[in-house]
């Protein structure tokens, strides 16, 4: 298909993505039981403004006229996240029948819509009890329970549902969790639970997608990982030294488990005791054959040496130019780098960039237009640098820009903007922002490009 950007393959897929914490709301409705978002964001001084998602989007209520603009948008694909709490409340054990309802209402209208539901498993809110129960992903039986959940929701809606991610990015939420204390369960400087969490994600990851695939006929089965090529901040070799053991730590410790079934020796040797115990065969359970790779990326990574985040002994610089409302650097040949990158190391066989973005504070204008300029300049630049990729032969098969509408940003509340739809999370109402006619001009498929 040809639009305003270039050609692309035909059948790619046009999308956008949330998260169910995010955007969902209701916390106490339907059967849901408690997570650990839900008790992070009620921790005092935890999120910027003392914000959560109690109510976020209210999507939960709202998710009729949710779809709708998702047709305005002209998307083919939907990627959104299901909430384990709503579906098990304590984490295993009894169904909670309203939960699944719930989803399988989103996913009827989806596909009424005609748009294809890319499901994830996991996007960071586990539930409370099972975090209660032996500190959660620190311990190995939890990997039982995820196989729980990932049976439960695939006989659910494995005759609708064809796309399963089992993790969304799990290094951010293990590192953020356990090392960084940005993120639930809010813990700092225990680099060792953050691997050991890691390793039983990823243990996780291998037995969820065995169950998908013996759940769900014509399934595909992948993982979305934040990879990020690392840049030297100078030829110091220091900094060369840094931005290896940035790679190793954000990208090959990843790439190379899941991809090869081994962790990167380089890694192994500087994580030293604080890797997890590793049992015999875990490396095997946690490789199995992926249907798509998802990539999530947002900006470049500049690495110097630096003191702090010991052992990986990095600091990121930020180059002068244009930046975000995260602070991040604006560099769309990000994009084209990391898909070279994946694609000659690692040749995964179908990649989809799951989320693509930019927070900025957007306001509603006296015209009732949100004239989100940057953003649309954003994505039309980023997606040069895709179509570029794509036509250097690397199997990209679809793009999600994150976020369908503006929700809850983790630690720093409601304040960065990411959506193609604004939302006044006061009285809820919904503004297409100008990035989301642009956006649905390139999704557009009969957008005849002379
Ligand atoms: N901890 N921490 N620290 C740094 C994290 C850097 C990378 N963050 C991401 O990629 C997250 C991804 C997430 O899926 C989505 O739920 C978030 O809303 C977006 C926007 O932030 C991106």
């Amino acid at each position: 298909m040809k639009n305003a950007i270039g050609e692309f393959p035909e059948g790619f897929l046009w999308g956008a993505a949330t998260a169910a914490y995010q955007i969902e709301g209701a916390v106490t409705e339907g059967g849901r039981g408690k997570n650990i978002w839900d008790t992070f964001t009620h921790t005092p001084g935890a999120i910027k403004n003392g914000e959560n998602g109690d109510i976020a989007c209210d999507h939960y209520h709202r998710w009729r006229e949710d779809i709708a603009l998702m047709q305005q948008l002209n998307l083919d694909a939907y990627r959104f996240s299901i909430a384990w709490s709503r579906i098990l409340p304590q984490g295993r054990g009894t169904v909670n029948q309203a939960g699944l309802d719930f989803y399988s209402r989103l996913i009827d209208g989806l596909l009424e819509a005609g748009i294809q539901p890319f499901v994830t498993l996991y996007h960071w809110d586990l539930p409370q009890a099972l975090q209660d129960e032996g500190k959660g992903w620190l311990r190995r039986g939890i990997v039982e329970d995820f196989v729980q959940y990932t049976d439960v929701v695939t006989r659910a809606f494995g005759d609708r549902v064809k796309h399963w991610t089992t993790f969304n990015e799990p290094g951010v939420f293990t590192w953020g969790g356990y090392v960084l204390g940005e993120d639930a369960p809010g813990w700092r400087m225990q680099p060792g639970a953050a691997l050991t969490a890691l390793h039983h994600v990823f243990l996780a990851h291998g037995a969820s997608a065995q169950v998908i695939r013996e759940n769900v006929p014509q399934s595909q089965v992948g993982i979305v990982l934040d990879i990020n090529v690392a840049e030297p901040a100078s030829e110091a070799p220091e900094d060369v030294a840094a931005a290896l053991r940035f790679d190793g730590m954000q990208n090959r410790w990843f790439l190379d488990a899941l991809l090869r079934g081994e962790y990167p020796a380089d890694m192994v040797a500087l994580f030293g005791e604080q890797m997890p115990r590793i049992e015999t065969g875990d490396m095997q359970r946690m490789a199995v054959p992926l249907d798509y790779l998802g990539i999530n990326i947002y900006r470049r990574s500049v690495i110097a040496h630096g003191d702090e985040l010991v052992p990986v002994n990095y600091c990121r610089v930020l180059p002068p130019g244009e930046h975000t409302l995260m602070g991040w650097e604006v560099y769309p040949k990000c994009i084209y780098d990391i898909l070279k990158y994946v694609n000659e190391r690692y040749g995964p066989p179908k990649i989809y960039i799951t989320e693509n973005g930019i927070a900025l504070p957007d306001e509603v204008s006296p015209d009732g237009h949100v004239h989100d300029e940057r953003r649309i300049a954003y994505l039309r630049d980023h997606l040069t640098y895709l179509q570029r990729a794509i036509a250097e032969g690397v199997p990209v098969r679809g793009y999600f820009v994150w976020t369908l509408m503006d929700n809850f940003e983790w630690a720093l509340g409601f304040e960065p903007r990411f959506g193609l739809i604004y939302v006044d999370h006061q009285t809820q109402q919904r503004i297409m922002k100008d990035s989301g006619y642009f956006y649905a001009d390139i999704a557009k498929k009969e957008t005849a490009v002379k």
